[in-house]
């Protein structure tokens, strides 16, 4: 094996760790965000979903999946990224902060008893801490993907929140526990509303 091949594999093997870890510690949470997510989508909710960089594509990801659909065909669920609308988040940063971009979306657009998706790895990303924020303040609950010790957004967080925190410190491998996390949310929503079939 070539230098570089080993690196690839130390890289998968610390995937898996992190992966099995995750999936020891974190699955009775998971299940509690899906519950939340889904009383709010069966008394006629949404979920507003936000994060930065890889999390803004773990946002969208996220919404789309829930918006087209995940692995089972059924109608569409409401759900909106707030990371995708260029002029919204530009003159929102512009005129304001950047720290405003999501909490202004989820004043204007979150209602009593939606649910915010707030991802960040670290969980210390300013807007993202705002978003949840803005959230509690509207009536909506938070479910929030995060690593390390949580930051300032599991910090913040309130007994109807749910936090799923990852238990690792490198970004790159929370993401990928995140993914997963995500893809486990979205089988048990489907599962829960239209009775999806075992995973395969
Ligand atoms: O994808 C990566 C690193 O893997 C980056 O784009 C990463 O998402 C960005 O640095 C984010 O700004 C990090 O924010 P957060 O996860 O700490 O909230
Ligand atoms: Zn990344």
């Amino acid at each position: 094996m070539t230098d570089h091949e080993q690196r690839v594999n130390q890289l998968f093997q610390q995937s898996i760790r992190a992966k099995q870890e995750a999936a020891e510690r974190l699955a009775p949470e998971i299940v509690r965000a899906a519950d939340c997510m889904r009383e709010a989508l069966s008394a006629g909710g949404k979920i507003l979903a936000c994060g930065n960089g890889g999390s803004a594509a773990d946002a969208q990801h996220f919404a789309s999946e829930l918006l087209n659909r995940f692995e089972l065909d059924r109608p569409g669920l409401p759900a909106v990224a707030l990371t995708t609308d260029s002029s919204t988040l530009t003159s929102v940063a512009n005129d304001d902060a950047f720290e405003a971009v999501f909490s202004r979306q989820v004043r204007a657009l979150g209602q009593a008893g939606d649910v915010l998706l707030a991802i960040s790895t670290s969980g210390g990303s300013p807007n993202v801490v705002a978003a949840h924020q803005a959230a509690a303040a509207r009536g909506l609950r938070t479910v929030a993907l995060t690593g390390r010790d949580g930051g300032g957004l599991g910090a913040a967080l309130g007994p109807a929140d749910v936090e799923i925190r990852v238990p690792s410190a490198a970004t790159a491998r929370i993401q990928e526990v995140h993914l997963l996390v995500i893809h486990c949310l979205c089988d048990l929503i489907d599962q829960g509303l239209f009775g999806a079939a075992a995973p395969r």
